[in-house]
């Protein structure tokens, strides 16, 4: 199998058309968790509206509107209570992608809005990261629902819950060669489930259902241990999610999301929470950028 080491030059270019308005760049929603939840989702929302998303709209349970009202300007915010207040939204044909999981909560209304997600209109991206990854683990029906159009985040941890068998095989020791690699479990991850993997760590691999491949190696002059940290992982959904707004497809999205997490950290340097990364994206894009001017 052949996988491609990411790198910006076969990327496609990160410049916006001169001339184009907000809804051009795409509307991005965001479900966040009840009160007291709401950071991993507001994390999410930053990175998506700094990667150049038009519009960002965070949607939350009524309780927790006052919470994040405090929180957030650029980003919109409006309530969603039900998987059947989600589907009302997605009906809007400016929306392009919807992200859910971080801290969204395990119960079976949180479970729904995954389905409800899922249903949505073909053309609309779904990023499925943390809690939405489980409930696809519990539940055969929503995971038989992921289509292309999905991108699903999991760290380990999360890869063994929804592809036990791929990730027993992963890890079991090799009895011979050539070994069952992290590049061939998340390209059967993919085919299995037909949509794309992101399965993130030191190394992250990307992986779609039609057998495209490519790996970001933190290591050498890209190693980036200060993104283990809290809500990391929560950043590289939303630009994900954000990139998809803008009109990429899941494989460039999850690429570029994987290089740009890299040098987000990699411009902070030691020191770096997961707050501090959407804020780091101006000075990586205008780098990027200025490479093509
Ligand atoms: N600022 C915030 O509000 C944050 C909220 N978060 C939320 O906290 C909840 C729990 O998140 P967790 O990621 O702990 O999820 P889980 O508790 O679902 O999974 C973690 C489990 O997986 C195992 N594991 C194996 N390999 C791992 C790996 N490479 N990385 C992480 N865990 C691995 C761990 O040992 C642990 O048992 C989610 O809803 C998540 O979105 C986190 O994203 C952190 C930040
Ligand atoms: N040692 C490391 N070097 C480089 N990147 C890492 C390292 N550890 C984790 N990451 C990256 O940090 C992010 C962590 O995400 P995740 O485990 O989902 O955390 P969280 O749920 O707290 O947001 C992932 O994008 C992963 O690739």
């Amino acid at each position: 199998m052949t996988a491609r080491l990411i790198d910006p030059d076969w990327l496609p270019d990160l410049r916006k058309p001169r001339i184009a308005h907000k809804y051009s760049h795409g509307h991005a929603l965001i479900l966040s968790g009840g009160p007291g939840k709401g950071g991993a989702a507001r994390l999410a929302a930053r990175a998506a509206l700094r990667i150049g998303a038009g519009a960002v709209t965070l949607l939350c349970p009524p309780a927790a509107l006052a919470e994040n009202a405090a929180r957030l300007d650029a980003i919109m915010l409006d309530t969603c209570a039900h998987a059947a207040a989600l589907r009302e939204q997605l009906a809007d044909k400016r929306v392009r992608v919807v992200l859910l999981g971080p801290a969204l909560g395990l119960a079976q209304d949180q479970a729904d809005l995954v389905g409800a997600a899922l249903a949505g209109a073909s053309e609309c991206g779904v990023v499925l990261d943390a809690d939405a990854i489980t409930h696809l683990a519990r539940d055969p029906i929503l995971k038989a629902a992921l289509h292309t159009g999905c991108v699903l985040t999991p760290h380990a941890g999360e890869f063994a819950r929804l592809c036990p068998d791929i990730a027993a095989r992963l890890d079991a020791p090799a009895q011979a060669g050539p070994a069952y690699s992290k590049l061939d479990a998340t390209r059967d991850a993919a085919r299995a489930l037909g949509c794309t993997i992101v399965f993130k760590g030191p190394d992250t691999v990307i992986a779609t259902p039609d057998g495209q491949v490519a790996l970001h190696a933190a290591c050498y002059d890209r190693a980036a241990p200060w993104l283990a940290t809290a809500g990391s992982g929560d950043v590289l959904a939303g630009m994900i999610c954000g990139l998809l707004a803008r009109g990429y497809t899941p494989f460039d999205a999850a690429c570029w999301g994987a290089w740009l997490h890299a040098d987000c950290a990699l411009a902070f340097g030691p020191g770096l929470t997961a707050d501090d990364l959407p804020d780091m994206l101006p000075r990586v894009l205008a780098q990027l950028i200025a490479r093509l001017e």
